[in-house]
């Protein structure tokens, strides 16, 4: 890479490590600002410092070990020593001062490059954790949920995630956007889970796919695709997408119902709400209304008790399944740390469970791998809840029998390719319960 290239990566990722944001939204302010980069060397920053992000412990092992800070520039110099095997004078001459290259070498910078030379990325000293790129916090319970396989899932959460297509089934099918892509020369092939994807074998500027017409595809998730298919919405009924953010799932579950029905999106969250309802007017989505709500107990929901065929309840969680997604990520511990979180899950369940109309269904979704924030919830949620029972994916959507033939939805990186996910269905029994009448 040329040197004011890596001088941008270096910025970038200083900007990245010193904000509050995700990577994704710094990065589109940082590239705002940088009007002299073109795609390609967008492209080209952007991959750097994914890479740093995706090997972030491991480097830093190496930088503790050699008494050498961890920061960008020095976690830069260590990821081109050990990571492309360049050598100290190769390294200087990208590291040369010129305008808007990185500032030449300090004598320390200098001596950690010789200290560095010749060795590997990986180690055998290095602990399985660093190794495998997974933050002290989740370490027992992602090895509680994997077992054998827990190196097999972590080393998949660091791949480049494929790029994942929903066609909008109300303007078109499958077939005909696979044809319309692969024309365009793109390496396109149908999801093998959700009946409504398409993946892409590369990434690639959504530029590139502004030959198909506004609202025929949206980018999602194979996995987040299949949470919304499991919602099984139909057309007029009444849906309420209870933690909707910036309205992924509420898009496909209106897209579902064919613009008749009603969807109500709601969240605590006005940005992502505000987000949300531009999303919807884009697509040309009438059904959808936004609803702010001051928390998950909010008067709205008393209000609308017993209202709604169907109940979608996108969680807050760990994100642990999105870490392919979001390198950064993985490296900010649950701002509210894991245990609140797990309680806020329980009691977002037990309010908006009661929108729920007897005979209507409650799904409950995280984008973690956690059985805490997963299984041990709909188990305790069972426990504690007369009048909701699981129903098993098989009989709740026929369509998914063949692609997810268990009692619950759960993917994971490394045996679906896809983000990690999970759902479980719970219906509610056809009679009011006493609660009702409450
Ligand atoms: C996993 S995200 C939702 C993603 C969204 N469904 C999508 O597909 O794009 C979880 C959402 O829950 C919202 N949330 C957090 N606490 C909440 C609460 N107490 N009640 C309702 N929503 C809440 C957050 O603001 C966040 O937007």
């Amino acid at each position: 890479m040329i040197p004011t290239l890596l001088q941008a990566t270096l910025d970038l990722l200083t900007e990245v490590e010193t904000a509050a944001r995700p990577a994704d939204a710094v990065t589109s302010a940082f590239f705002r600002g940088r009007r002299d980069l073109d795609d390609r060397d967008r492209g080209a920053v952007l991959e750097l410092l994914y890479v740093l992000l995706r090997h972030r412990a491991r480097l830093g092992w190496w930088l503790a070990r050699q008494d050498a800070q961890d920061k960008p520039r020095n976690r830069l110099l260590a990821w081109l020593a050990l990571g492309e095997g360049q050598n100290p004078s190769q390294i200087q001459r990208l590291f040369d001062g010129a305008p808007f290259a990185p500032s030449a070498l300090t004598a320390a910078e200098n001596a950690l490059l010789e200290a560095l030379k010749g060795h590997r990325l990986r180690h055998p000293d290095m602990p399985e954790a660093v190794a495998l790129e997974c933050p002290a916090w989740a370490v027992a319970p992602l090895q509680q949920r994997f077992g054998a396989a827990f190196g097999a899932e972590m080393a998949a959460t660091l791949a480049p995630p494929p790029l994942d297509l929903r066609i909008n089934p109300i303007k078109t099918a499958r077939e005909a956007t696979l044809r319309r892509l692969q024309a365009m020369g793109l390496r396109a092939q149908p999801t093998p889970l959700s009946p409504l994807g398409i993946r892409l074998a590369e990434r690639l500027s959504l530029a590139r796919l502004s030959g198909l017409k506004t609202g025929d595809i949206e980018i999602q998730d194979e996995g987040s695709q299949l949470v919304a298919l499991l919602v099984d919405a139909k057309p007029g009924e009444r849906v309420v997408d209870f933690c909707a953010g910036a309205g992924g799932k509420t898009l496909a579950i209106a897209a579902q119902m064919k613009n008749k029905g009603h969807v109500v999106a709601c969240d605590v969250n006005e940005t992502r709400l505000k987000r949300c309802a531009e999303r919807h007017r884009r697509a040309g989505l009438h059904n959808v209304e936004t609803r702010l709500l001051a928390s998950e107990t909010d008067r709205w929901v008393k209000r609308h008790k017993g209202g709604f065929d169907r109940v979608l309840i996108d969680a807050p969680c760990s994100g642990t399944g999105t870490w392919r997604r979001n390198p950064d990520a993985r490296w900010r511990a649950p701002e509210l740390g894991l245990e609140n979180l797990v309680s806020l899950q329980a009691r977002i369940l037990a309010s908006a469970a009661r929108l729920v109309k007897p005979g209507g269904r409650l799904v409950y979704a995280t984008c973690s791998m956690l059985p805490d924030e997963n299984e041990a919830q709909i188990t305790r949620f069972l426990a504690a809840s007369a009048g909701f029972r699981l129903l098993p994916v098989p009989k709740a959507v026929p369509e998914l029998a063949g692609a997810i033939p268990s009692d619950h939805l759960s993917l994971t990186p490394a045996r679906h390719g896809t983000d990690g996910f999970f759902a479980a269905v719970l219906q509610r029994d056809a009679l009011p319960t006493p609660s009702d009448q409450a």
